[in-house]
């Protein structure tokens, strides 16, 4: 699902210094941040701070005011959204935005759009592959994607993301609207793609969900970077646990 073509280590996503305005209104105010090949990377931090903007501005949906995004090395700031796709950026967005009244396979074969839908063998292979991972999918292909649980969706925007064959997936809001043993479920579900070989970026409210399952974790507050590091110390670091995990003191 993902090419092999870099070594591990090597930086995929590198953000220098961004700075996001919308009109006058500034969402990302600084933010740098590094996605290794292989890594896990949790980006959290309350609403309002900026991650869905940093977000977008990785991406080429907005255009960033200020600073880098390189991508695989290449300075890919003012890309359009489309052409990193093709490159392997590809977003699951919040809100899932699928197609509803599109069918489950409908969906997937969209993600597929970037390498020519599904009349390559490859996209088949990887249509199959990606409904080994979400057999629940597999079971539901006619159905209209709309009419599926909230989990479900999720569930398909992720398939429908890994369609593209990303060399980095990116999650905005995984838990939206979600109940909580579904967010574990789909946690387990990116801890197994990662453990295979997909690097994924996760920008989550819920923190403590982010981070067990993160190799390192960045934290957003007012459009800048406060706090940086592997998720472990993270999670134990009281300023963290006070703000977001909504606990006073480290867990024995
Ligand atoms: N299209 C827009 N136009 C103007 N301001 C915006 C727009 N989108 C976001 N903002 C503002 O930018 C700031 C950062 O928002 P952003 O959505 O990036 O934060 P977030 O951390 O992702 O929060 P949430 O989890 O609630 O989405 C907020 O003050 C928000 O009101």
């Amino acid at each position: 699902m993902t090419t092999q073509e870099i070594s591990p280590g090597d930086v995929l996503l590198d953000i220098q210094s961004m700075e996001l305005r919308y009109g006058a209104a500034v969402a990302v105010r600084d933010i740098s941040l590094k996605v290794k090949r292989g890594q896990l990377v949790a980006v959290i931090g309350n609403n309002g701070a900026g991650k869905s903007s940093m977000v977008k501005g990785a991406t080429g949906l907005v255009a960033p005011s200020g600073g880098k995004v390189l991508f695989r090395g290449a300075d890919t700031t003012r890309m359009s959204a489309h052409a990193k796709v093709g490159q392997g950026l590809v977003m699951v967005p919040e809100g899932r935005l699928i197609f509803p009244d599109q069918s489950v396979e409908d969906n997937l074969v969209l993600g597929a759009y970037v390498h020519g839908g599904l009349k390559g063998g490859r996209a088949k292979q990887t249509r199959d592959k990606v409904l080994e991972l979400f057999p629940r999918l597999k079971e539901r292909l006619g159905q209209q994607a709309g009419s599926m649980s909230g989990g479900e969706q999720q569930m398909l925007a992720i398939a429908r993301g890994l369609m593209a064959e990303p060399q980095l997936l990116i999650i905005d809001e995984l838990s939206l609207g979600l109940a909580p043993k579904i967010v574990d479920q789909l946690m387990g579900v990116l801890s197994a793609l990662n453990r295979a070989g997909l690097t994924i970026l996760l920008v989550e409210q819920l923190a403590s969900y982010a981070l067990a399952i993160a190799d390192h974790a960045y934290v957003i507050a007012n459009g800048r970077v406060a706090r940086e590091g592997p998720s472990r110390v993270l999670a134990r670091d009281p300023e963290v646990m006070e703000a977001f995990l909504g606990r006073k003191k480290p867990a024995a």
